[in-house]
Protein backbone atom coordinates (compact mmCIF):
# COMPACT_ATOMS: atom_id res chain seq x y z
CA UNK A 1 0.00 0.00 0.00
CA UNK A 2 1.82 3.57 -0.64
CA UNK A 3 2.02 5.81 1.96
CA UNK A 4 -0.38 8.34 0.93
CA UNK A 5 -3.12 5.63 0.83
CA UNK A 6 -2.50 4.39 4.37
CA UNK A 7 -2.33 7.94 5.78
CA UNK A 8 -5.72 8.56 4.39
CA UNK A 9 -7.20 4.93 6.29
CA UNK A 10 -5.29 6.60 9.38
CA UNK A 11 -7.27 9.74 8.86
CA UNK A 12 -10.23 7.47 8.36
CA UNK A 13 -10.54 5.09 11.66
CA UNK A 14 -9.47 8.60 13.78
CA UNK A 15 -12.54 10.11 11.81
CA UNK A 16 -15.01 6.70 12.36
CA UNK A 17 -13.78 7.23 15.97
CA UNK A 18 -14.84 10.75 16.63
CA UNK A 19 -18.38 9.50 15.86
CA UNK A 20 -19.11 7.80 18.86
CA UNK A 21 -18.67 10.28 20.71
CA UNK A 22 -21.63 12.58 22.42
CA UNK A 23 -20.59 15.70 20.69
CA UNK A 24 -21.90 13.60 17.37
CA UNK A 25 -25.08 12.76 19.18
CA UNK A 26 -25.58 15.84 17.20
CA UNK A 27 -24.88 15.39 13.99
CA UNK A 28 -26.73 11.50 14.01
CA UNK A 29 -29.72 10.19 15.99
CA UNK A 30 -30.98 6.81 16.30
CA UNK A 31 -34.68 6.62 16.97
CA UNK A 32 -38.20 5.25 16.04
CA UNK A 33 -39.62 5.90 12.88
CA UNK A 34 -42.93 4.69 11.40
CA UNK A 35 -44.73 1.57 12.55
CA UNK A 36 -41.46 1.37 15.40
CA UNK A 37 -39.03 0.61 12.72
CA UNK A 38 -35.53 1.63 13.43
CA UNK A 39 -34.65 5.01 11.50
CA UNK A 40 -31.49 7.49 12.18
CA UNK A 41 -31.61 10.77 11.46
CA UNK A 42 -28.46 12.79 9.88
CA UNK A 43 -28.27 17.28 11.12
CA UNK A 44 -26.06 19.73 9.53
CA UNK A 45 -25.15 22.47 11.23
CA UNK A 46 -26.80 24.70 8.72
CA UNK A 47 -30.24 22.61 9.29
CA UNK A 48 -30.31 20.11 6.75
CA UNK A 49 -31.16 16.86 7.67
CA UNK A 50 -31.75 13.03 6.28
CA UNK A 51 -33.75 10.53 7.49
CA UNK A 52 -32.90 6.63 6.79
CA UNK A 53 -34.69 3.35 7.60
CA UNK A 54 -33.06 0.81 8.16
CA UNK A 55 -35.25 -1.01 6.30
CA UNK A 56 -34.03 -1.29 2.63
CA UNK A 57 -31.36 0.33 4.01
CA UNK A 58 -33.38 3.26 2.73
CA UNK A 59 -33.25 7.34 2.80
CA UNK A 60 -36.98 8.16 2.96
CA UNK A 61 -36.27 12.26 3.55
CA UNK A 62 -33.76 14.66 2.49
CA UNK A 63 -34.58 18.33 3.78
CA UNK A 64 -33.04 21.51 3.00
CA UNK A 65 -31.77 24.35 5.35
CA UNK A 66 -35.09 26.00 4.79
CA UNK A 67 -36.93 22.10 6.23
CA UNK A 68 -38.04 21.71 2.57
CA UNK A 69 -38.36 18.36 1.42
CA UNK A 70 -36.15 17.43 -1.43
CA UNK A 71 -37.30 13.42 -2.05
CA UNK A 72 -40.84 11.82 -3.02
CA UNK A 73 -42.39 9.80 -0.73
CA UNK A 74 -46.01 8.77 -1.53
CA UNK A 75 -48.13 9.60 1.19
CA UNK A 76 -49.74 6.15 0.59
CA UNK A 77 -46.30 4.06 0.91
CA UNK A 78 -46.62 1.09 3.70
CA UNK A 79 -43.52 1.19 5.79
CA UNK A 80 -44.52 -2.55 6.12
CA UNK A 81 -43.13 -5.86 5.36
CA UNK A 82 -42.44 -7.50 3.08
CA UNK A 83 -43.20 -4.37 0.59
CA UNK A 84 -40.30 -1.44 -0.05
CA UNK A 85 -41.26 1.40 1.27
CA UNK A 86 -42.22 3.72 -2.10
CA UNK A 87 -40.27 6.91 -1.88
CA UNK A 88 -36.94 8.06 -1.41
CA UNK A 89 -34.03 6.05 -2.45
CA UNK A 90 -34.38 2.12 -2.45
CA UNK A 91 -31.47 0.14 -3.24
CA UNK A 92 -31.87 -2.20 -6.00
CA UNK A 93 -29.53 -4.99 -5.29
CA UNK A 94 -28.46 -7.34 -6.43
CA UNK A 95 -30.97 -7.15 -9.52
CA UNK A 96 -32.14 -3.98 -11.14
CA UNK A 97 -35.63 -4.46 -12.16
CA UNK A 98 -36.48 -7.41 -14.43
CA UNK A 99 -33.35 -8.06 -15.82
CA UNK A 100 -32.90 -11.52 -14.35
CA UNK A 101 -34.58 -14.43 -12.45
CA UNK A 102 -34.88 -12.48 -8.85
CA UNK A 103 -37.72 -10.70 -7.67
CA UNK A 104 -38.55 -7.30 -9.32
CA UNK A 105 -35.04 -4.81 -8.43
CA UNK A 106 -33.86 -7.64 -6.31
CA UNK A 107 -34.36 -8.10 -2.21
CA UNK A 108 -31.84 -5.23 -0.49
CA UNK A 109 -34.81 -2.84 -0.76
CA UNK A 110 -37.54 -5.29 1.59
CA UNK A 111 -34.44 -6.70 3.66
CA UNK A 112 -33.33 -5.12 7.66
CA UNK A 113 -29.78 -3.84 7.11
CA UNK A 114 -27.73 -3.30 10.18
CA UNK A 115 -25.36 -0.43 11.63
CA UNK A 116 -21.88 -1.41 10.09
CA UNK A 117 -20.07 -0.28 14.12
CA UNK A 118 -16.70 -0.78 12.45
CA UNK A 119 -16.64 -0.15 8.80
CA UNK A 120 -13.49 -0.98 7.01
CA UNK A 121 -12.31 2.56 6.51
CA UNK A 122 -12.04 4.52 3.08
CA UNK A 123 -11.08 8.32 2.03
CA UNK A 124 -13.61 11.16 2.38
CA UNK A 125 -13.73 14.15 4.07
CA UNK A 126 -13.02 14.68 7.25
CA UNK A 127 -16.06 17.55 7.61
CA UNK A 128 -18.55 15.43 6.77
CA UNK A 129 -19.63 14.53 11.03
CA UNK A 130 -23.45 13.26 9.84
CA UNK A 131 -23.03 10.34 8.13
CA UNK A 132 -24.09 6.56 9.30
CA UNK A 133 -22.70 3.19 8.07
CA UNK A 134 -25.03 0.27 7.11
CA UNK A 135 -24.26 -3.53 6.18
CA UNK A 136 -26.57 -6.27 4.70
CA UNK A 137 -25.16 -9.37 4.83
CA UNK A 138 -26.56 -12.80 2.88
CA UNK A 139 -28.91 -14.47 5.06
CA UNK A 140 -29.52 -18.34 4.72
CA UNK A 141 -33.00 -17.94 3.28
CA UNK A 142 -31.10 -15.15 0.75
CA UNK A 143 -28.59 -17.88 -0.01
CA UNK A 144 -31.63 -20.40 -1.35
CA UNK A 145 -32.85 -17.46 -4.16
CA UNK A 146 -29.38 -16.11 -4.73
CA UNK A 147 -26.84 -18.53 -4.15
CA UNK A 148 -23.73 -16.06 -2.93
CA UNK A 149 -22.17 -14.46 -0.32
CA UNK A 150 -21.34 -11.22 -0.03
CA UNK A 151 -21.12 -7.60 2.25
CA UNK A 152 -23.04 -4.25 1.47
CA UNK A 153 -21.60 -1.98 2.94
CA UNK A 154 -23.61 1.59 2.13
CA UNK A 155 -22.52 5.06 3.87
CA UNK A 156 -24.95 7.66 3.68
CA UNK A 157 -23.67 11.32 4.38
CA UNK A 158 -24.98 14.54 4.74
CA UNK A 159 -22.42 17.25 3.31
CA UNK A 160 -22.22 20.66 5.44
CA UNK A 161 -23.83 21.85 2.39
CA UNK A 162 -26.57 19.71 2.70
CA UNK A 163 -25.71 17.45 -0.49
CA UNK A 164 -26.20 14.01 0.13
CA UNK A 165 -23.70 11.20 -0.71
CA UNK A 166 -24.38 7.31 -0.92
CA UNK A 167 -21.66 5.07 -1.07
CA UNK A 168 -21.74 1.76 -1.74
CA UNK A 169 -19.15 -1.10 -1.48
CA UNK A 170 -19.97 -4.61 -2.01
CA UNK A 171 -17.57 -7.26 -1.81
CA UNK A 172 -17.96 -11.03 -2.58
CA UNK A 173 -17.12 -13.28 0.44
CA UNK A 174 -18.39 -16.45 -1.41
CA UNK A 175 -15.91 -18.92 -0.22
CA UNK A 176 -16.41 -21.78 -2.74
CA UNK A 177 -14.28 -20.03 -5.68
CA UNK A 178 -17.35 -18.70 -7.50
CA UNK A 179 -17.87 -15.20 -8.76
CA UNK A 180 -20.50 -13.29 -9.17
CA UNK A 181 -22.69 -10.72 -11.29
CA UNK A 182 -25.19 -8.36 -10.39
CA UNK A 183 -26.95 -5.06 -11.48
CA UNK A 184 -27.68 -2.36 -9.21
CA UNK A 185 -29.62 1.35 -8.82
CA UNK A 186 -30.28 4.43 -6.77
CA UNK A 187 -33.46 4.95 -7.41
CA UNK A 188 -34.08 7.98 -6.05
CA UNK A 189 -37.18 9.98 -6.51
CA UNK A 190 -37.06 13.56 -6.59
CA UNK A 191 -39.86 15.77 -5.05
CA UNK A 192 -40.89 18.27 -8.18
CA UNK A 193 -43.49 20.70 -8.43
CA UNK A 194 -45.31 19.29 -11.28
CA UNK A 195 -43.74 17.00 -13.65
CA UNK A 196 -44.97 18.90 -16.91
CA UNK A 197 -42.35 21.86 -15.67
CA UNK A 198 -39.20 19.40 -15.38
CA UNK A 199 -36.68 19.06 -17.48
CA UNK A 200 -33.44 16.48 -17.60
CA UNK A 201 -30.48 17.49 -19.15
CA UNK A 202 -27.20 15.85 -19.72
CA UNK A 203 -29.09 12.38 -21.35
CA UNK A 204 -30.10 13.79 -25.20
CA UNK A 205 -28.71 12.09 -27.78
CA UNK A 206 -27.68 8.95 -25.81
CA UNK A 207 -29.08 5.07 -26.17
CA UNK A 208 -31.77 4.08 -24.14
CA UNK A 209 -33.44 0.58 -23.85
CA UNK A 210 -37.33 1.12 -23.68
CA UNK A 211 -38.79 -1.00 -20.84
CA UNK A 212 -42.17 0.33 -22.18
CA UNK A 213 -41.27 -1.34 -25.24
CA UNK A 214 -39.43 -4.87 -24.37
CA UNK A 215 -36.35 -3.28 -23.76
CA UNK A 216 -35.67 -2.05 -27.23
CA UNK A 217 -32.93 0.04 -27.99
CA UNK A 218 -33.31 3.64 -29.26
CA UNK A 219 -31.42 7.02 -29.53
CA UNK A 220 -32.86 9.54 -27.80
CA UNK A 221 -33.56 12.67 -30.13
CA UNK A 222 -33.78 16.55 -29.77
CA UNK A 223 -33.07 18.63 -26.28
CA UNK A 224 -33.58 18.18 -22.55
CA UNK A 225 -35.94 15.53 -21.92
CA UNK A 226 -39.19 16.78 -20.60
CA UNK A 227 -42.48 15.26 -19.60
CA UNK A 228 -45.74 16.61 -21.84
CA UNK A 229 -46.21 13.83 -23.48
CA UNK A 230 -48.98 12.11 -21.37
CA UNK A 231 -47.76 8.58 -20.87
CA UNK A 232 -45.15 6.94 -18.36
CA UNK A 233 -41.94 7.43 -19.33
CA UNK A 234 -39.36 4.25 -18.66
CA UNK A 235 -36.13 4.41 -19.92
CA UNK A 236 -32.40 3.24 -19.00
CA UNK A 237 -30.00 5.83 -20.87
CA UNK A 238 -26.72 3.90 -21.15
CA UNK A 239 -22.91 5.21 -20.60
CA UNK A 240 -24.20 8.41 -19.33
CA UNK A 241 -22.19 11.78 -18.27
CA UNK A 242 -20.91 11.39 -14.70
CA UNK A 243 -23.11 14.51 -13.95
CA UNK A 244 -26.78 15.01 -14.89
CA UNK A 245 -29.36 18.08 -14.28
CA UNK A 246 -33.19 18.09 -13.15
CA UNK A 247 -34.23 21.09 -13.61
CA UNK A 248 -37.78 22.33 -11.87
CA UNK A 249 -38.63 25.15 -13.55
CA UNK A 250 -41.97 26.18 -10.81
CA UNK A 251 -39.76 25.81 -8.14
CA UNK A 252 -36.46 27.44 -9.31
CA UNK A 253 -34.83 25.02 -8.07
CA UNK A 254 -32.02 22.63 -9.86
CA UNK A 255 -31.31 18.93 -8.65
CA UNK A 256 -27.41 18.07 -9.80
CA UNK A 257 -26.75 14.22 -9.68
CA UNK A 258 -23.24 13.31 -9.97
CA UNK A 259 -22.55 9.70 -9.64
CA UNK A 260 -19.61 6.96 -10.14
CA UNK A 261 -19.36 3.29 -11.23
CA UNK A 262 -22.81 3.68 -12.21
CA UNK A 263 -22.47 4.12 -15.87
CA UNK A 264 -26.46 3.89 -16.48
CA UNK A 265 -29.47 6.27 -15.67
CA UNK A 266 -32.72 5.35 -15.25
CA UNK A 267 -35.60 7.83 -15.64
CA UNK A 268 -39.10 6.82 -15.21
CA UNK A 269 -42.53 8.53 -13.88
CA UNK A 270 -45.81 6.05 -14.45
CA UNK A 271 -48.14 8.64 -15.35
CA UNK A 272 -51.59 8.01 -14.28
CA UNK A 273 -52.63 4.57 -15.53
CA UNK A 274 -49.96 2.82 -14.18
CA UNK A 275 -49.94 5.16 -10.79
CA UNK A 276 -53.41 4.60 -10.58
CA UNK A 277 -52.58 0.65 -10.62
CA UNK A 278 -49.55 0.74 -7.71
CA UNK A 279 -51.74 0.48 -4.90
CA UNK A 280 -48.85 2.26 -2.75
CA UNK A 281 -49.01 5.55 -4.71
CA UNK A 282 -51.63 7.94 -4.55
CA UNK A 283 -53.33 8.24 -8.35
CA UNK A 284 -51.96 11.79 -8.59
CA UNK A 285 -48.65 11.73 -6.72
CA UNK A 286 -47.15 11.27 -10.11
CA UNK A 287 -47.39 14.94 -10.52
CA UNK A 288 -45.08 15.67 -7.74
CA UNK A 289 -41.80 12.93 -8.49
CA UNK A 290 -39.27 11.90 -10.82
CA UNK A 291 -37.00 8.93 -10.50
CA UNK A 292 -33.85 8.92 -12.06
CA UNK A 293 -31.66 6.78 -11.23
CA UNK A 294 -28.19 6.36 -11.00
CA UNK A 295 -27.72 2.63 -12.23
CA UNK A 296 -25.83 0.14 -13.87
CA UNK A 297 -28.10 -1.97 -15.75
CA UNK A 298 -26.53 -2.83 -19.18
CA UNK A 299 -23.28 -4.54 -18.02
CA UNK A 300 -23.90 -6.33 -14.88
CA UNK A 301 -20.83 -5.71 -12.85
CA UNK A 302 -18.72 -9.15 -12.12
CA UNK A 303 -16.31 -10.22 -8.42
CA UNK A 304 -14.36 -12.57 -8.03
CA UNK A 305 -14.32 -13.67 -4.33
CA UNK A 306 -12.28 -11.56 -2.54
CA UNK A 307 -13.09 -8.67 -4.63
CA UNK A 308 -14.64 -5.27 -3.68
CA UNK A 309 -16.96 -2.66 -6.39
CA UNK A 310 -18.39 1.14 -5.33
CA UNK A 311 -20.86 3.00 -6.58
CA UNK A 312 -21.27 6.37 -5.31
CA UNK A 313 -23.92 8.88 -6.23
CA UNK A 314 -23.94 12.49 -4.87
CA UNK A 315 -27.18 14.42 -5.01
CA UNK A 316 -27.19 18.53 -3.99
CA UNK A 317 -29.46 21.48 -5.46
CA UNK A 318 -28.86 24.74 -6.29
CA UNK A 319 -30.98 27.61 -7.16
CA UNK A 320 -31.90 27.47 -11.14
CA UNK A 321 -32.89 30.38 -12.77
CA UNK A 322 -31.28 29.27 -16.40
CA UNK A 323 -32.60 28.96 -19.60
CA UNK A 324 -31.66 26.55 -22.16
CA UNK A 325 -27.99 26.64 -22.89
CA UNK A 326 -26.73 27.71 -19.99
CA UNK A 327 -27.58 24.14 -18.15
CA UNK A 328 -24.60 22.44 -18.86
CA UNK A 329 -24.36 20.50 -15.36
CA UNK A 330 -20.91 21.36 -15.18
CA UNK A 331 -21.98 24.78 -15.12
CA UNK A 332 -24.07 24.50 -12.08
CA UNK A 333 -21.38 22.95 -10.11
CA UNK A 334 -19.02 25.91 -11.21
CA UNK A 335 -21.38 28.31 -9.51
CA UNK A 336 -22.15 26.65 -6.32
O1 LIG B 1 -42.88 -0.70 -8.46
P1 LIG B 1 -41.39 -0.91 -8.30
O2 LIG B 1 -41.03 -2.37 -8.24
O3 LIG B 1 -40.84 -0.17 -7.13
O4 LIG B 1 -40.71 -0.34 -9.60
C1 LIG B 1 -40.92 0.98 -9.98
C2 LIG B 1 -40.18 1.25 -11.29
O5 LIG B 1 -38.80 1.18 -11.03
C3 LIG B 1 -37.92 1.45 -12.14
O6 LIG B 1 -37.83 2.79 -12.42
C4 LIG B 1 -38.25 0.61 -13.34
O7 LIG B 1 -37.53 1.03 -14.48
C5 LIG B 1 -39.73 0.59 -13.63
O8 LIG B 1 -39.99 -0.37 -14.63
C6 LIG B 1 -40.53 0.28 -12.40
O9 LIG B 1 -41.91 0.31 -12.70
Amino acid sequence: MDSVRSKDIQKDRSMDRSTSSGDDKLFVEHCKGVNGLERVILREVRGASVEVYLYGGQVTSWKNEYGEELLFVSSKATFKLPKAIRGGIPICFPQFGSHGSLEQHGFARNRMWSIDDDPPPFPTNTSNRAFIDLILKHSEEDVKIWPHRYEFRLRITLGPGGDLMLTSRIRNTNTDGKSFAFTFAYHTYFAVSDISEVRVEGLETLDYLDNLKGKERFTEQGDAITFESEVSVDKIYLSTPTKIAILDHERKRTFVLRKDGLPDAVVWNPWDKKAKAMTDFGDEEYKHMLCVEAACVEKPIVLKPGEEWRGRQEISTVPSSYCSGQLDPKKVFQSD
